[in-house]
Parts: structure tokens; C-alpha cells; sequence
């Protein structure tokens, strides 16, 4: 079994016992259940930097990355370097994130939000929306198009901006639909951990225009994103790059400054 099967299975566990401790209700009468979201993809069409900067602890690929910060100062550091917004890990197993670090980042920053998860149940997009974020992932190499249709339907009528990666062209292909706002190309591939930002340079055209290109991972210097911005994207998203050293916030404004130098 690769890993993205073995995280797949320990999420339909992880989703059979939380839907027993915290029920429907009690996600629907949160007070940030009602809040007004943000969207991200207009963030991006609007912004100069379109850089998606993320809090990771740690993943399968590279296990530890930076355990000892506060996700309050990460946030608030990466929203004062520019950022168009911040992607917030929540899977807990795997990557060491947490809903709790979702409510936090809420607490900090007024930006759009990006749950960063492995979803594949509606409940995941209610507890979305009940802790604070304003955008979810979709992950095509784990979702039948039926799949993503019903999600990405379900998370537009919470009010929700829907990012759908790919990483291959047949993925795209099964993923297109109105009901999406971005378009993500993972540069690494989630089953070998192997990273090219040439993934992301080849499928850009093959992406309608009526989506927001973002590309995701393995982006560590401003050339980079120079590049990828000559293939059409405007979303970029960082995280090890700046989560690797003591003041994520601090590393994103200098690379931000670099960028629009
Ligand atoms: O740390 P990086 O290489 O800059 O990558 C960030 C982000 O793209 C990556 O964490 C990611 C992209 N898609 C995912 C899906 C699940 C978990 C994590 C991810």
C-alpha cells in the first residue's frame, strides 16, 4: 500500500469515531459557521505576490520540520510578508496539524484560509467552515469524478473556494467541472514523493482559464515562480521553504520583497 492509501484508510477511521464525539449540530451551531468567507481565488487574481504560505510540522517526506513555533506568530508573520493567503495543515497523524491549529490561524489573521486535508466526506467541509476556513483542498488522485462533483457542490453551498490538484493529465481530464475555483498542479507526486516544477509547466495549458492556476509544492526561489508565472499561474504555494527556518513570517517577507523587485 503507497501512502496516500494508508492515509486514506486511517481518515475513514479517524471519520467513523468524530462524527460520534462532535455531531452535525454541534459543527452547525458553531459561531464561525456563520462567518462570512473570504475567497481565495479572487485574493489571488487580485494580488501581486499570489504566494499561498503554509504551516506544516512535519511530513512522510520529510518527517520533522519545525515543531517549536507558535501558529499564531507563524500566521500573523506570513500575513505581514504580503502573502495571499495561508494554507493551514489540520491532518494530525501524518503531518502533525490539528483543527485546533485551523482555529488559532483564525484567531490571527483576517486572510483567506486554506484547510489543508485529505477529504472525502462532506463532514470535512462542515468542520471546514466550523473552524474558521475559508478555502479546502480536493485531491483528485484520491476522489472519483462523482466525488468531486458532490464535495466541491457541497463546499460552494457552505460558501467555501474549492481548490482541486492534480498532478497528472489524467487526473485533470476526470476533474474539470464549474463547481471548482482554482486549479492546483501538486509538483510532487504524492505516491513517490519525487518533485519537478516541470509537472506544473506542462499541464498549464491543458487548464481551462476559467480557473485560477496554482502551483503547489517543492517552490524554494523566486526564479521559480518568475517561471511559472510566464505559464499562467498566479498561486503559488510554500511550505518547507519557509517552515524550515525559525521565522516562516520573517523568510516570506524577504522572498516576497525579492519577488517584486
Ligand atoms: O512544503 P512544500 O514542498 O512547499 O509543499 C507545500 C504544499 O504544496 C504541500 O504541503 C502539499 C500539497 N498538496 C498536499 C496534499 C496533502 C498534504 C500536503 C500537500
Amino acid at each position: 500500500m503507497n501512502i496516500l492509501d494508508k492515509i486514506i484508510a486511517d481518515k475513514h477511521k479517524e471519520l467513523l469515531l468524530k462524527k460520534l464525539v462532535v455531531p452535525v449540530s454541534q459543527l452547525e451551531n458553531s459561531a464561525l459557521f456563520k462567518r462570512e468567507t473570504i475567497s481565495l481565488a479572487n485574493a489571488l487574481r487580485e494580488s501581486k505576490s499570489g504566494i499561498i504560505a503554509e504551516h506544516k510540522r512535519r511530513s512522510p517526506s520529510k518527517s520533522i520540520i519545525n515543531q517549536s513555533l507558535n501558529i499564531e506568530d507563524v500566521a500573523r508573520g506570513y500575513e505581514h510578508a504580503g502573502v495571499s493567503g495561508i494554507s493551514v495543515l489540520t491532518d494530525g497523524k501524518y503531518f502533525g496539524g490539528s483543527l485546533d491549529d485551523l482555529l488559532y490561524a483564525r484567531a490571527a489573521v483576517k486572510m483567506p484560509i486554506l484547510r489543508k486535508e485529505f477529504i472525502i466526506d462532506e463532514y470535512q467541509l462542515l468542520e471546514a467552515k466550523a473552524h474558521g476556513a475559508d478555502v479546502i483542498l480536493l485531491i483528485a488522485a484520491v476522489l472519483e469524478r462523482e466525488q468531486i462533483k458532490q464535495l466541491s457542490e457541497f463546499a460552494k453551498n457552505l460558501g467555501l473556494d474549492v481548490l482541486l490538484e492534480v498532478h497528472n493529465e489524467e487526473e485533470l481530464k476526470k476533474s474539470i467541472m464549474p463547481s471548482l475555483d482554482m486549479l492546483g498542479v501538486n509538483n510532487r507526486n504524492l505516491k513517490t514523493f519525487e518533485v519537478s516544477t516541470q509537472i506544473s509547466k506542462d499541464l498549464s495549458e491543458k487548464i481551462p482559464d476559467d480557473f485560477v492556476k496554482v502551483s503547489e509544492s517543492g517552490i524554494s526561489s523566486v526564479e521559480a515562480i518568475k517561471e511559472l508565472k510566464q505559464y499562467g499561474y498566479e498561486g503559488f504555494l510554500i511550505g518547507e521553504n519557509f517552515m524550515k527556518t525559525n521565522n516562516p513570517g520573517e523568510n516570506a517577507k524577504k522572498f516576497i520583497e525579492e519577488l517584486s523587485s
